[in-house]
Protein backbone atom coordinates (compact mmCIF):
# COMPACT_ATOMS: atom_id res chain seq x y z
CA UNK A 1 0.00 0.00 0.00
CA UNK A 2 1.47 3.37 -0.98
CA UNK A 3 -1.58 5.56 -1.17
CA UNK A 4 -5.05 5.78 0.27
CA UNK A 5 -8.17 7.11 -1.44
CA UNK A 6 -11.02 8.19 0.83
CA UNK A 7 -14.51 7.78 -0.65
CA UNK A 8 -18.07 8.18 0.53
CA UNK A 9 -21.01 5.87 -0.17
CA UNK A 10 -24.52 7.03 0.72
CA UNK A 11 -27.74 5.06 1.00
CA UNK A 12 -31.15 6.71 1.26
CA UNK A 13 -33.87 4.44 2.60
CA UNK A 14 -37.56 4.47 3.35
CA UNK A 15 -39.60 1.84 5.18
CA UNK A 16 -39.15 -0.97 2.66
CA UNK A 17 -36.98 0.44 -0.12
CA UNK A 18 -33.46 1.66 -0.75
CA UNK A 19 -32.32 4.15 -3.40
CA UNK A 20 -29.57 2.85 -5.67
CA UNK A 21 -28.02 4.36 -8.77
CA UNK A 22 -26.84 2.65 -11.93
CA UNK A 23 -23.29 3.91 -12.49
CA UNK A 24 -23.10 5.19 -16.05
CA UNK A 25 -19.35 5.75 -16.29
CA UNK A 26 -16.00 5.16 -14.60
CA UNK A 27 -15.27 2.90 -11.65
CA UNK A 28 -18.07 0.34 -11.20
CA UNK A 29 -19.77 1.27 -14.49
CA UNK A 30 -22.88 -0.82 -15.22
CA UNK A 31 -23.44 -1.72 -11.57
CA UNK A 32 -25.98 -0.51 -9.02
CA UNK A 33 -24.55 1.14 -5.93
CA UNK A 34 -25.15 3.88 -3.42
CA UNK A 35 -24.08 7.41 -4.30
CA UNK A 36 -20.63 8.70 -3.49
CA UNK A 37 -17.11 9.33 -4.60
CA UNK A 38 -13.81 10.83 -3.69
CA UNK A 39 -13.66 13.25 -0.81
CA UNK A 40 -12.21 16.52 -2.08
CA UNK A 41 -9.51 18.60 -0.39
CA UNK A 42 -11.01 20.99 2.14
CA UNK A 43 -14.22 19.06 2.77
CA UNK A 44 -15.03 16.57 5.51
CA UNK A 45 -16.08 13.04 4.56
CA UNK A 46 -19.61 13.91 5.66
CA UNK A 47 -19.62 17.02 3.45
CA UNK A 48 -18.29 14.95 0.55
CA UNK A 49 -21.06 12.41 1.07
CA UNK A 50 -23.76 15.12 0.95
CA UNK A 51 -22.20 16.73 -2.12
CA UNK A 52 -22.01 13.46 -4.05
CA UNK A 53 -25.59 12.54 -3.12
CA UNK A 54 -26.78 15.89 -4.46
CA UNK A 55 -24.60 15.76 -7.61
CA UNK A 56 -25.38 12.16 -8.52
CA UNK A 57 -28.99 11.66 -7.33
CA UNK A 58 -30.35 15.22 -7.14
CA UNK A 59 -31.32 14.69 -3.52
CA UNK A 60 -30.39 16.62 -0.37
CA UNK A 61 -29.66 14.27 2.52
CA UNK A 62 -30.32 15.09 6.16
CA UNK A 63 -29.09 13.47 9.36
CA UNK A 64 -26.66 11.13 7.60
CA UNK A 65 -25.38 8.44 9.95
CA UNK A 66 -21.99 6.88 9.31
CA UNK A 67 -22.66 3.15 9.51
CA UNK A 68 -19.78 1.38 7.80
CA UNK A 69 -16.10 1.52 7.08
CA UNK A 70 -14.93 -0.65 4.18
CA UNK A 71 -11.36 -1.02 2.97
CA UNK A 72 -10.53 -2.43 -0.44
CA UNK A 73 -7.35 -3.53 -2.12
CA UNK A 74 -6.94 -4.82 -5.66
CA UNK A 75 -4.16 -7.26 -6.52
CA UNK A 76 -1.43 -5.38 -8.38
CA UNK A 77 -2.75 -1.95 -7.41
CA UNK A 78 -0.93 -0.14 -4.60
CA UNK A 79 -3.92 2.06 -3.70
CA UNK A 80 -6.06 1.31 -0.65
CA UNK A 81 -9.68 2.45 -1.00
CA UNK A 82 -11.29 3.55 2.24
CA UNK A 83 -15.05 3.78 1.77
CA UNK A 84 -17.15 5.49 4.44
CA UNK A 85 -20.73 4.25 4.26
CA UNK A 86 -23.58 6.53 5.31
CA UNK A 87 -27.30 5.89 5.65
CA UNK A 88 -30.33 8.10 6.12
CA UNK A 89 -34.10 7.99 5.85
CA UNK A 90 -34.31 11.78 5.65
CA UNK A 91 -33.96 13.62 2.39
CA UNK A 92 -35.54 16.40 0.37
CA UNK A 93 -35.93 16.61 -3.39
CA UNK A 94 -36.85 14.02 -5.96
CA UNK A 95 -34.24 11.56 -7.21
CA UNK A 96 -33.22 12.50 -10.73
CA UNK A 97 -30.80 11.11 -13.27
CA UNK A 98 -27.37 12.72 -13.52
CA UNK A 99 -24.45 12.32 -15.92
CA UNK A 100 -22.99 9.71 -13.59
CA UNK A 101 -25.93 7.82 -12.08
CA UNK A 102 -29.45 6.66 -12.90
CA UNK A 103 -31.35 6.42 -9.58
CA UNK A 104 -34.06 3.87 -8.83
CA UNK A 105 -35.82 2.65 -5.70
CA UNK A 106 -35.43 -1.07 -4.97
CA UNK A 107 -37.45 -3.15 -2.57
CA UNK A 108 -34.98 -4.36 0.09
CA UNK A 109 -36.11 -7.95 -0.56
CA UNK A 110 -35.33 -7.67 -4.25
CA UNK A 111 -31.87 -6.17 -4.64
CA UNK A 112 -29.90 -6.57 -7.89
CA UNK A 113 -26.86 -8.26 -6.32
CA UNK A 114 -25.78 -9.85 -9.61
CA UNK A 115 -25.28 -6.29 -10.93
CA UNK A 116 -23.49 -4.91 -7.87
CA UNK A 117 -19.97 -5.08 -6.45
CA UNK A 118 -19.35 -8.60 -5.06
CA UNK A 119 -18.74 -7.25 -1.54
CA UNK A 120 -22.18 -5.62 -1.39
CA UNK A 121 -24.09 -8.88 -0.90
CA UNK A 122 -21.87 -9.60 2.12
CA UNK A 123 -22.41 -6.38 4.06
CA UNK A 124 -25.88 -5.30 2.83
CA UNK A 125 -27.62 -7.54 5.41
CA UNK A 126 -25.83 -5.56 8.16
CA UNK A 127 -26.70 -2.23 6.53
CA UNK A 128 -30.35 -3.25 6.15
CA UNK A 129 -30.74 -4.34 9.75
CA UNK A 130 -29.30 -1.05 10.98
CA UNK A 131 -25.97 -2.37 12.32
CA UNK A 132 -22.59 -0.73 12.08
CA UNK A 133 -19.93 -2.71 10.27
CA UNK A 134 -16.28 -2.72 9.34
CA UNK A 135 -14.66 -4.76 6.61
CA UNK A 136 -11.63 -5.42 4.45
CA UNK A 137 -11.79 -6.99 0.99
CA UNK A 138 -8.99 -8.08 -1.31
CA UNK A 139 -10.15 -8.17 -4.93
CA UNK A 140 -8.57 -9.87 -7.93
CA UNK A 141 -9.90 -7.90 -10.85
CA UNK A 142 -13.31 -6.36 -10.28
CA UNK A 143 -15.35 -9.55 -9.76
CA UNK A 144 -13.44 -11.89 -7.49
CA UNK A 145 -12.89 -11.50 -3.75
CA UNK A 146 -9.78 -13.46 -2.69
CA UNK A 147 -10.21 -12.87 1.02
CA UNK A 148 -12.14 -10.67 3.35
CA UNK A 149 -13.01 -9.82 6.91
CA UNK A 150 -16.33 -8.35 7.98
CA UNK A 151 -17.45 -7.47 11.49
CA UNK A 152 -20.52 -5.98 13.05
CA UNK A 153 -19.19 -3.32 15.43
CA UNK A 154 -20.49 -1.14 18.27
CA UNK A 155 -18.72 1.91 16.92
CA UNK A 156 -16.56 2.66 13.91
CA UNK A 157 -12.86 3.14 14.56
CA UNK A 158 -10.33 4.70 12.23
C1 LIG B 1 -14.60 -2.44 -4.48
N1 LIG B 1 -15.87 -2.52 -3.90
C2 LIG B 1 -16.75 -1.51 -3.76
N2 LIG B 1 -17.96 -1.86 -3.29
C3 LIG B 1 -18.93 -0.93 -3.18
N3 LIG B 1 -18.76 0.37 -3.49
C4 LIG B 1 -17.55 0.74 -3.95
C5 LIG B 1 -16.51 -0.16 -4.11
N4 LIG B 1 -15.44 0.52 -4.58
C6 LIG B 1 -15.81 1.80 -4.72
N5 LIG B 1 -17.08 1.94 -4.34
C7 LIG B 1 -17.88 3.17 -4.43
O1 LIG B 1 -17.98 3.46 -5.79
C8 LIG B 1 -17.99 4.86 -6.01
C9 LIG B 1 -16.80 5.19 -6.87
O2 LIG B 1 -16.80 6.52 -7.14
P1 LIG B 1 -15.84 7.20 -8.19
O3 LIG B 1 -16.51 7.27 -9.49
O4 LIG B 1 -14.50 6.57 -8.13
O5 LIG B 1 -15.73 8.59 -7.51
P2 LIG B 1 -15.99 10.04 -8.10
O6 LIG B 1 -17.46 10.20 -8.36
O7 LIG B 1 -15.39 11.01 -7.15
O8 LIG B 1 -15.17 9.92 -9.38
P3 LIG B 1 -14.87 10.90 -10.58
O9 LIG B 1 -15.26 12.26 -10.10
O10 LIG B 1 -15.70 10.37 -11.72
O11 LIG B 1 -13.40 10.69 -10.78
C10 LIG B 1 -17.91 5.50 -4.64
O12 LIG B 1 -19.20 5.77 -4.17
C11 LIG B 1 -17.28 4.39 -3.82
O13 LIG B 1 -17.60 4.52 -2.46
Amino acid sequence: MVAKKVLSLVFVRDASRILLGLKKRGFGQGWWNGFGGKVEPGETIHEGALRELKEEAGVTGHELQEVGLLKFEFVGDPVLLEVHVFSTTKYTGQPSESEEMKPRWFDVDDLPFSQMWADDSLWFPLLLKGSKFSGYFLFKGHHEILKYTLDEVERLEY
